[in-house]
């Protein structure tokens, strides 16, 4: 059973930690004529490989597909990957976290009307919440960190066309512009889902191709591409006569970071350089956040006791004020010390992103190592993962209190696979002081401050990495972080996320059970393991771990008007 389940990629996924104690290991190689894979489970060991960033490359043939418009961030190492951190590091500064949260804030009420109806009643099937939490995600980042301002397509005709064209803002919407083939929105989620065949030849060719995808593939290309040129000029030309746009304006920063406009000076970078960066950083910065997103409201859709509890704490939290109140200054840190930074942990905690953080040896260069106090060695020339069973490792993920309750799932999964935000807070006083890492150059760095808050459950170095660790960390973990605790406070002050159950029984049918009773109960728990049933087993990454080719439709009722609660 081992041997099959880590032939698959995504194994750490399906099966956990189970082939780390089948194995007795938590470092095991898998040995054939051709490789050598190190599965690394053990928090030790992977402290010491993310700290020793020059003898544990990436292996960067893994990231060509996000070469399409030039080398970045993700794709690189070495000098030239200090030269792109060096580039993209100052815009992610404590500084820009007010507007992310400003426009976290904003796009959460516009997804909340979009799935409540514009008089806010809800209690609507949304059949693939996914879609939405993704597009929310992709018009955060583009105002956030670009200045484009994407339309919701419920709130298009509140804007007209005098006003769109007075702002300084590149605004876009669901029409098809002038010039384009594809809207903004469509151009980059099909990029993102065709991004394959990119690697296969280059776009003008797949245009060419009989086959629909690689055609969808290769046009989506090249409209991104024309967007980010449209969007380049526009910031160079503001860069070029003095203007300063507020925020993390990223565009700017890299033009204006890069000294690509001085005529005078050499440049070490090239346009394409910034077309790169620009491309990855929108990816990385929202297809992670929005499956982060997704999970929760999936998962907390299946726990009442938990979703119930979040609740409350958010109401506590932020006092009833008035959602238009809210500031990054004053809330953020009440929301990641609380209950909403619980969920978002234990989110990211099942269900990584990106399920083994790739890394390799240099061949002839075998690395040496501690575990447990004894010396071991890496042989060089091989691939190694940190692997997400570190997060459902037994030895690092105490069980939390028996009698915090729980709807969720049946308890037919061991404690560490199930979704219990509760244990992030069976440890509420700070423990040991935070120590950050020693950086050898502070413009390495991504943001600073405490993966987790020190106010909840402190897990050890090591054994929790969703954001990656040391140097090739995530540079934005911050914004996503700030971004994720604000739509879930937005959403759970107001609403209560369910299962939609019509696959199993009507509106009318579900009205005539009993509140609370058997037979509704009966109905939800199908749903929930249905539910259940997806996410531990049809998920699968392109990119990013999502579902695939299934779907967990969701509605969103007002607090108070649930129709599955159960004591
Ligand atoms: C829940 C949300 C997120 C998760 C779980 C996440 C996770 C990660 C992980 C695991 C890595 C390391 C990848 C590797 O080693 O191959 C990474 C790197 C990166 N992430 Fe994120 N990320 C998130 C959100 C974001 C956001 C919002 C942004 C930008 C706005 C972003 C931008 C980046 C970039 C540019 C890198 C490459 C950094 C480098 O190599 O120096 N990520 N992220």
């Amino acid at each position: 059973m081992v041997v099959g389940s880590i032939l698959d990629p995504e194994w750490a996924y399906r099966v956990g930690h189970k082939p780390f104690e089948i194995m007795g290991n938590d470092v095991f190689l898998v040995v054939s004529p051709f490789h050598v894979h190190a599965h690394i489970a053990d928090a030790e060991v992977i402290t010491q490989i993310t700290t020793r960033r020059n003898d544990f490359p990436k292996p960067l043939e893994l990231y060509a597909s996000l070469d399409i418009y030039g080398k970045n961030l993700v794709s690189s190492e070495g000098p030239e990957w200090r030269k792109h951190r060096k580039l993209t590091g100052p815009s992610f500064g404590e500084r820009n976290n007010e507007l992310v949260f400003v426009e976290a804030v904003h796009h959460a009420q516009s997804l909340l009307t979009l799935w409540t109806g514009l008089d806010g009643s809800g209690n609507k099937t949304v059949t693939d919440p996914s879609k939405d939490t993704m597009r929310f995600a992709l018009y955060v980042i583009s105002r956030a960190g670009f200045d484009i301002r994407v339309l919701w397509p419920h709130e298009e005709h509140a804007h007209s066309q005098d006003e769109v064209d007075t702002e300084d803002s590149l605004f876009v919407g669901s029409q098809v512009p002038p010039g384009h083939k594809m809207n903004y929105r469509e151009a980059l989620s099909e990029l993102l889902h065709n991004i394959i065949w990119t690697q296969i030849a280059p776009a003008k060719y797949l245009m060419k191709s009989p086959f629909k995808a690689h055609q969808t593939a290769g046009i989506a290309v090249l409209e991104w591409g024309k967007y980010m040129e449209e969007i380049y000029d526009r910031k160079k030309n503001q860069v070029a006569s003095g203007q300063s746009s507020s925020g993390m304006d990223l565009f700017g920063a890299l033009i204006r970071g890069s000294g690509i406009l001085d005529n005078k000076k050499q440049s070490d970078f090239q346009k394409s350089d910034l077309m790169g960066n620009a491309f990855v950083i929108m990816l990385a910065g929202h297809e992670t956040t929005a499956n982060a997103l997704h999970f929760s409201l999936v998962f907390l859709a299946m726990d009442w006791h938990s979703q119930k509890a979040l609740q409350d704490d958010i109401d506590r939290r932020m006092q009833s004020r008035p959602i238009a109140d809210w500031t990054y200054e004053e809330d953020f840190m009440k929301l990641f010390n609380g209950m909403p930074a619980a969920v978002m942990n234990e989110t990211l905690r099942l269900l990584q992103p990106i399920v083994n953080i790739p890394k390799r040896t240099e061949p002839g260069r075998p690395q040496p190592f501690t575990m447990n106090g004894q010396q071991y060695t890496l042989p060089g020339g091989i691939s190694i993962h940190l692997s997400s069973a570190v997060h459902r490792n037994p030895k690092y993920w105490p069980a939390p209190s028996p009698d915090s309750e729980t709807t969720s799932t049946s308890t037919a999964h061991p404690d560490v696979d199930r979704f219990r935000p509760e244990r992030w807070l069976i440890d509420a006083a700070p423990t040991t002081p935070f120590v950050d890492l020693q950086y050898d150059d502070e413009d390495l760095r991504g943001p600073s401050g405490e993966d987790t808050s020190a106010h909840l459950f402190k897990p050890v170095k090591g054994s929790y990495i969703p954001f990656s660790d040391g140097y090739r960390s995530c540079i934005g973990r911050r914004f996503a972080q700030v971004e994720i605790l604000a739509v879930l406070a937005v959403i759970f002050s107001q609403y209560s996320v369910e299962l939609a159950v019509d696959e199993f029984a009507s509106d009318a049918e579900v009205e005539r059970m009993p509140r609370g009773g058997p037979e509704r109960k009966a109905v939800w728990q199908k749903a929930v393991d249905r539910a259940d049933r997806l996410l531990r087993q049809e998920m699968g990454s392109v990119i990013t771990l999502q579902l695939r080719g299934a779907t967990i439709p969701i509605r969103l009722v007002r607090r108070g008007e649930e129709r599955f609660v159960f004591e």
